[in-house]
């Protein structure tokens, strides 16, 4: 008779310690059931990885998931083997019945991450008990001490529980008195406990795997050889047995009988772990001398086979010479091995070997995921010793589980301060895809209400997004122009004025404070004008608020009764709130399908989800190289390039980069629109990042962008597909940048720089509203027209000179390698202004060979003006103001626009100088002549 069938009539049950779909369909299962008796089925980790990383048969049904519900690996991984677990269960269920709920069970075991959470095991337990829906299902909780409390609760419940990775025998105890308590607790709340199954799945392989090794090393040493050798291979079937004899003293006696007259099941011993690793010993050595009463043997494909084929049945075997057991573990110990340390190990290193399984496994879906998917390539050049860098710190960013720890918010990742009010980001874009239909109706007002123009008020996160999208997207026939103002120069406020017509247009105010200066006097401004236009009664009728609730914008869009009103999430920081109201509704008033758009843009989301490894997670990879390349190799001037059409991502970027990062003297520097040179004009301090929508590739920046890689600088390259995955992009870059902030060692979320220069220009604006004059300072230098400023330090390191060139020429001259430039402009922003401010930073990189930058005020200061005060103290900063050649009042203050401006500008200034920052003012009569005669004199200083 088969030997495995003859189990039976020893007391123990045969389950086999392997699941694979093609297993189940096939019908082996059934076989098995049939031929050999099998009473059962376990899986782990690591034979899941085997299967669905591996076999073949998960091809189909993966595609079929992923193409109708793409998500995250840990969601795929789990509807894979919860229809594997269901098929078991099916398979196994007339042994379920015939044996009265004893037998025919399969196990699934918790997520090995949280073998150090008893709450998370619990919770897991549950829901996993809940999705499987299946009577013959046992959750597998490991026997770690946070998994024993776990234990207790859940028998208490009703769940049947396996107990996985026992080695040591007072554990062994524990567990099975957790198991007993956890009867009691369901027997008090009118359970029935008969229903309650569970085994102890007690290790033995491993065991002798460490202790070989041990004795083996003693061996080697020249240690005792006559006692040494005989006790190889002798542990572990001492140690299972000694727990054998737990067992029967620990369900014997008056507790345990009151459970048995309410039908509770003895909690079986499983002798898990039973294929020998090695091979000298006999392949069913794990078997055979652990036969008794009550066990249960869980046995690999290849054990199974060969108790099959020439196993021998022993009753009662494993109650043998159990003298025999207590004399080998005494002498073990006698040569120093002790046994309490190996099991205490081996329990943390099962943990870690399920955890590293699982990290394969969920790799090998992410990988398999991401051929089915649509998500923006990236490919990350870099030099050897940084590549290795960041492979070493995602390995380890693997090993502690950072990217989990991250999306479960825990504060620690970064600084420990309130880090976990501030990831409404993470999963903000499944949820607004299930609201969708509100965006859809606003847009199909805009459109009915036949607006030709949309007119978005805000500044930094709240305007910049909106920005990307209408200049990526381009205007969508049918849909009216849209516009973004996030400017006080009156200048610029005329000309977009100008490109109104005021009775079809539709204002967006955004600003998640609602407190923000800007966007209230723009919306001071617009309201007079639509006043004029619309009528008292009318006005409020062309405004639409986007703002946090609660906020005093909030009020304004009440009480004025503004056409639409629109709420941010608190959670979500200004510049993570593109993929949230901020960024959607101008989206879908600008005519872009906002549904769509989501959709490609959770493809990133669950590209970069927490079960999504470090290595093969795209924006994790993106910020470890981001901050590694910062922190370890002085490259911390995130250089962005762009091709032409998605060239509006560049300021997005920034304000991600540098408000989140910069700070505490640290950060990342990005430099956006600094057309490409060759190698020779760059230092050590760079990392590229290039941009490109297909179709819109520029050869010449991609050679120059070779170029530099060859030389020797990262390069990272980003190629989207189509303009409306630009959400991904979003997405990725908000991970990466929160990641780089975490290796910086700083918070992310916040901005400690911002406010300084705004309690400055409170100062100046409020003496203007109290009609104070306040008082100009004197020019250190004059000359045709441009007059220029520095503070008594400045003043005193860069001396005195006659003219303007030498002026700037010693001001620039104290940019070195690894500092930057920074052109702060107080002008308007139009494309004639910025090539000539090109010019100049080009003019200046090329003569100092640092990174240069330039920002239009205010804008940049709800943008890089964080990093520029807060960041690490690398900036040679050049203010550059000018005559307002027309000014207006701002309605309802005595003050005007081009003094808010000045006033602006002022703060800044004070701020950088009080930071010790090389920073100077130049004041131009006229805006064009001006630049000009900058321009002369820099070209002449660097000649
Ligand atoms: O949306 P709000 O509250 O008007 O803020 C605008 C911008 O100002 C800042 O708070 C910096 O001043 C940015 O972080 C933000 O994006
Ligand atoms: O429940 C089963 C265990 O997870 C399995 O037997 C472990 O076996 P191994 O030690 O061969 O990995």
């Amino acid at each position: 008779m088969n030997p495995l069938k003859q189990l039976a009539e020893a007391g123990q049950a045969p389950w086999l310690d392997f699941v694979q779909r093609g297993l189940i369909e096939g019908g082996e299962l059934a076989t098995m059931v049939a031929r050999d008796g099998l009473k059962g089925v376990t899986s782990n980790p690591a034979i899941f990885e085997k299967a669905i990383a591996h076999a073949p048969e998960y091809g189909e049904a993966f595609q079929r998931f992923v193409r109708e519900r793409d998500c995250a690996p840990m969601e795929i991984y789990e509807h894979l083997a919860i229809a594997d677990i269901q098929a078991a269960a099916d398979a196994l269920a007339p042994v379920h019945r015939e044996t009265g709920g004893r037998d025919g069970f399969i196990s699934l075991e918790v997520s090995p991450y949280l073998a150090n959470d008893t709450q998370g095991t619990i919770d897991e337990a549950r829901r996993l008990w809940a999705a499987v829906d299946r009577p013959n299902l046992m959750i597998k909780v490991p026997a770690t001490s946070a998994g024993i409390p776990a234990i207790h609760t859940l028998i208490g419940e009703g769940l049947s529980i396996n107990v996985t990775l026992l080695f040591a025998v007072p554990r062994y105890e524990a567990v099975a008195q957790a198991y007993i308590a956890g009867l009691e607790d369901y027997a008090a709340k009118g359970g029935d406990v008969s229903k309650v199954a569970s085994v102890a799945s007690f290790f033995v392989s491993r065991i002798d795997t460490v202790i070989d090794r041990e004795l083996q090393a003693r061996i080697d040493a020249g240690g005792p050889a006559g006692i040494l050798q005989p006790l190889l291979g002798q542990a572990a079937i001492a140690n299972a047995k000694l727990a054998y004899e737990s067992f029967r003293r620990i369900f014997a006696g008056k507790a345990w009988e009151a459970l048995v007259a309410k039908g509770a099941q003895v909690q079986r011993l499983l002798w898990a772990s039973t294929g020998v690793k090695n091979p000298d010993y006999p392949d069913t050595l794990y078997v055979e001398r652990l036969i008794g009463r009550d066990t249960v043997n869980t046995m690999p494909p290849a054990t199974m086979d060969a108790f099959r084929d020439h196993g021998s049945v022993v009753h009662d075997a494993v109650e043998q010479d159990i003298e025999g057991a207590y004399a080998v573990l005494h002498a073990i110990e006698e040569q120093g091995i002790s046994l309490a340390t190996v099991t205490h190990d081996l329990v943390e290193d099962g943990v870690r070997q399920f955890a590293e399984a699982f990290d394969k496994l969920l790799g090998a879906v992410a990988e398999k995921r991401e051929a089915l998917v649509t998500v923006n390539a990236a490919r990350i050049e870099a030099p050897e010793d940084i590549a290795h860098a960041v492979n070493e710190a995602a390995a380890g960013w693997r090993a502690d589980g950072v990217v989990r720890r991250l999306w479960a918010g825990d504060a620690a990742v970064w600084t420990g301060a309130d880090e976990a009010d501030w990831l409404g980001w993470l999963d903000i874009v499944g949820q607004e895809h299930a609201h969708v239909g509100t965006l859809v109706r606003f847009a199909n007002a805009i459109r009915e209400g036949g607006f030709t123009h949309v007119a978005l008020l805000g500044m930094g996160g709240s305007s910049l997004g909106p920005e990307v999208l209408a200049t990526s997207f381009g205007r969508q026939a049918g849909w009216p122009h849209f516009h973004m103002l996030d400017s006080t120069d009156p200048a610029q406020i005329r000309a977009l004025e100008r490109k109104l017509d005021l009775a079809k247009t539709m204002f967006i105010v955004s600003s998640k404070s609602g407190s923000t200066l800007e966007p209230n006097i723009m919306l001071a401004h617009f309201r007079a004008r639509m006043i004029e236009t619309a009528g008292e009664a009318a006005w409020s009728r062309h405004f639409t608020a986007v703002t946090d609730p609660g906020s005093s914008l909030e009020q304004v869009a009440k009480h004025e009764r503004f056409a639409h009103l629109f709420h941010g999430v608190k959670s979500i920081g200004g510049r993570y709130s593109v993929l949230s109201k901020f960024g959607l509704v101008p989206a879908a008033a600008m005519g872009i399908d906002v549904s769509d758009f989501l959709v490609r843009t959770s493809h990133m989301v669950a590209s970069c989800a927490a079960s999504v490894p470090a290595d093969r997670n795209p924006g994790v990879r993106l910020g470890l190289l981001l901050g590694t390349a910062a922190t370890r190799f002085g490259r911390d001037k995130v250089t962005i390039v762009t091709s032409p059409r998605i060239a509006g991502l560049g300021a997005w970027l920034e304000q991600l980069i540098a408000e989140s990062t910069g700070k505490q003297g640290r950060g990342l520097i990005p430099v956006d629109g600094e057309a490409l040179g060759e190698p020779a004009a760059y230092g050590k301090d760079r990392v590229f990042a290039q941009l490109v929508l297909k179709g819109d590739e520029d050869k010449a920046q991609d050679a120059k962008l070779a170029a530099l890689a060859k030389a020797g600088h990262p390069v990272v390259r980003i190629v989207l597909d189509d303009v409306a995955q630009i959400g991904q992009e979003f997405f990725r870059w908000e991970m990466a940048t929160a990641v780089a902030g975490a290796i910086i060692g700083i918070n992310p979320f916040d901005q400690p720089d911002v406010e300084a220069s705004k309690i400055k220009t409170r100062a100046l604006t409020d003496a203007y509203e109290k009609g104070a004059p306040v008082a100009a300072p004197d020019p250190v230098f004059r000359e045709n027209g441009i007059a220029v400023y520095a503070d008594p330090a400045n003043a005193e390191a860069l001396g005195r000179h006659n003219t303007l060139s030498a002026w700037l020429k010693h001001h620039f001259q104290r940019a070195h390698a690894g500092d930057y430039i920074g052109l702060l402009a107080y002008i308007e922003h139009t494309r004639a202004h910025e090539a000539k401010l090109e010019a100049i930073r080009l003019r200046l990189r090329d003569a100092r060979k640092v990174a240069t930058c330039v920002g239009f005020g205010p804008r940049f200061l709800h943008s890089t003006g964080q990093a520029y005060k807060g960041g690490p103290n690398s900036g040679v900063f050049l203010q550059i103001t000018a005559d307002d050649a027309a000014d207006f009042a701002v309605p309802g203050h005595r003050y005007s626009f081009g003094q808010v401006k000045g006033a602006q500008a002022e703060g800044d200034l004070g701020v950088l100088v009080e930071r010790e920052r090389r920073a100077i003012r130049v004041h131009l009569a006229e805006v064009d002549a001006g630049l000009a005669e900058l321009e002369k004199a820099i070209d002449h200083a660097f000649a």
